[in-house]
């Protein structure tokens, strides 16, 4: 299938969710303006690394968010890969992913499983056990928040499910600015081992104690990049065809080619 997707590189105000509500709603409809299949978002787009916020959080189950997120989708007829937002539970406060699909229907939650010290990430939050794998029309694929891209453990683990190997690996971030050689280094690494599209959506701009590197990028199977941006604020559109991976794979198996006899020492 043929599927264009919109990467919403934005600069998240930090604390200040009305703002950013505003800046998600219009860069969605501009997005499906342009015909997108999928939208996607940058991590913790409603309030930035504001901890206190998020502690605080009138909206701390994310129930606004998700009604907002799901509302959007339905009127623009637009998936959303919406990035993520601090959501409460009853065992703790987590970084969130959430998956809707043109209809506004919901169709995933992933929270963040490797928490990011150097923000402390892990004084704050909870992390997340479950894995990201979900369903689009495009068929399956699976969600990944910003520091999950350092264990490609975790994003292999996704490629070996039994039933449904993922055909798209979509990243949300907000990755600093210093270290963003690293965002791209690991991204391109991760869609040729896995044999996958990597859709990644970088935040822009700063917060109190960070710049952030932008860079949002779509990355073929075989590692091509086929957009990316640098620092602007602004929509990422690529378009590419899902079953393209299937031709990678069938040229060099990797899949079918691994030593699971000896991955152990
Ligand atoms: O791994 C990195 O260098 C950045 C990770 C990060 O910023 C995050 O997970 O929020």
């Amino acid at each position: 299938m043929l599927l264009k997707t919109a990467l919403v590189q934005m600069n998240i105000a930090y604390g200040d969710p009305e703002k950013n509500y505003k800046t998600v709603e219009s860069k969605i409809a501009e997005a499906a303006a342009q015909y997108a299949d999928v939208v996607v978002l940058p991590e913790l787009w409603t309030t930035g690394y504001d901890f206190d916020y998020m502690e605080e959080n009138p909206d701390a189950e994310a129930t606004q968010a998700m009604t907002f997120l799901s509302e959007l989708a339905r009127r623009h007829r637009v998936n959303l890969v919406a990035g993520s937002v601090a959501k409460k539970t009853e065992d703790g406060l987590y970084n969130t992913m959430l998956v809707f699909n043109r209809h506004g229907g919901f169709v995933k939650e992933y929270s963040k499983a490797h928490l990011f010290r150097l923000m402390e990430e892990e004084k704050h939050l909870s992390q997340g056990d479950a894995g990201g794998m979900f369903k689009l029309e495009h068929g399956y694929a699976a969600g990944f928040i910003c520091y999950d891209i350092r264990f490609p453990e975790w994003m292999r683990t996704h490629m070996l499910h039994p039933a449904h190997q993922p055909d798209v690996l979509y990243v949300v971030a907000e990755w600093p600015k210093p270290r963003i050689e690293q965002w791209r280094a690991l991204l391109i690494a991760r869609a040729i081992e896995n044999q996958s599209y990597v859709v990644a959506c970088n935040r822009t701009g700063a917060d109190p104690n960070n710049t952030f590197g932008g860079h949002s990028i779509v990355i073929s199977p075989l590692g091509t990049v086929l957009a990316e941006l640098e620092e602007e604020d602004t929509i990422l559109y690529a378009e590419f065809e899902t079953e393209e991976v299937h031709e990678v794979r069938e040229n060099i198996p990797i899949f079918q080619d691994r030593r699971t006899d000896m991955y152990r020492l």
